[in-house]
């Protein structure tokens, strides 16, 4: 493995799977990463993905230096060519070379502005740091996708699932902020990638880029997706068609036990950060059937088969 950008980077998804799950049982030995530094970058604020990547690294015996670029570092300028008579102070240029000075891995959290699609889906952060390092780089949750949290979701639904082929559905859910559609695109094109069988439910307006649904069951009524499910994956998003956009704020989707029924208890998911009875009520989350803060525990184990692959392959 060269980068972790898109889903597309992993050579094989079950070998990675099952390399996590290796990982999740032993206690590693940390050579592999010795000497090595990892440096993790945000743009956007984080809990999971910074102390589960930061952990995993330390796992494989690796340094690890973060900075949230966003408050303490220079406004970055990403256009070639430009004229930096403004408010940006460093270009990408150089501030991906010295990055690589001191990091064998850069990892990157760079939220969509969700104003302009062209300009969200051109991933121009991820992009320029995978052009402008020279060495490997990891997607800590773009614009357009959140390929970490994918990888940990199927590995949870791979060492939970009770039969060969379950049925997950995608559920969206009211916010009051406008999310973007990172999560349920890396989760849905996880998911096509295995035995499951895979129903999109959201509101007329939310349907997510066509070109990432592609043939996925996409339907507007949340009860006939919801019957007979194994995974019930809960997220909000912003509308894509128009993009950015909140069209929906009553509570209407929020998941509630009542809608999960008694017979078959679901097991629900969510990547967290999480509204509490907004997005998912009380009654569910602190149910048995919640798998939440199993998923967040994985999510150590999905960096560090990443991180592993990354150091292997230099
Ligand atoms: N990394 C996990 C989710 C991050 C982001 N959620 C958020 O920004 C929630 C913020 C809030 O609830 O105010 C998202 O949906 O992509
Ligand atoms: N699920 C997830 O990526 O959480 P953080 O935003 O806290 O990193």
């Amino acid at each position: 493995m060269k980068n972790y950008i898109t889903l597309s980077d992993i050579e094989s998804l079950d070998e990675l799977i099952n390399e996590a799950l290796q990982l999740k049982k032993e206690n590693s030995v940390p050579t592999l990463g010795k000497g090595k530094t990892l440096g993790m970058l945000f743009f956007n604020p984080s809990l999971r993905t910074r102390l589960s990547t930061e952990k995993a690294a330390k796992l494989l015996g690796m340094e690890v230096i973060s900075m949230n670029v966003d408050k303490d570092g220079w406004a970055l300028e990403f256009e070639d060519g430009a004229v930096m008579d403004s408010n940006k102070a460093e270009h990408i240029k150089e501030a991906a070379a010295v990055l690589s000075q001191y990091c064998d891995i850069i990892a990157v959290r760079a939220f969509p502005g969700l104003e302009d699609k062209e300009k969200d889906e051109a991933e121009t952060v991820l992009n320029s740091f995978k052009k402008y390092a020279s060495v490997p780089v990891i997607n800590l949750e773009s614009a357009t996708g959140h390929p970490l949290q994918a990888l940990t979701d199927a590995i949870t639904i791979t060492e939970t699932k009770d039969k060969d082929r379950p049925k997950v559905v995608l559920t969206w859910a009211p916010h009051p902020k406008a999310l973007p559609q990172s999560v349920p695109n890396s989760f849905v094109e996880v998911m096509q990638k295995m035995n499951v069988d895979l129903v999109i439910a959201n509101p007329v307006g939310y349907d997510l880029n066509p070109e990432i649904t592609k043939k996925t069951a996409v339907t507007h009524n949340q009860a006939e997706a919801l019957k007979d499910a194994d995974f019930v994956y809960v997220k909000s998003w912003s509308s894509y068609e128009q993009y950015g956009k909140v069209l929906k704020t009553d509570r209407e989707w929020t998941l509630t036990k009542d809608k999960l029924g008694n017979s078959n208890s679901p097991k629900v998911m969510h990547c967290l950060p999480v509204r509490r009875n907004v997005v998912i009520a009380d009654e569910v989350l602190d149910s048995q059937d919640s798998l939440v803060i199993q998923q967040a525990g994985n999510r150590t184990y999905a960096a560090q088969a990443v991180l592993k692959r990354l150091l292997e392959s230099k």
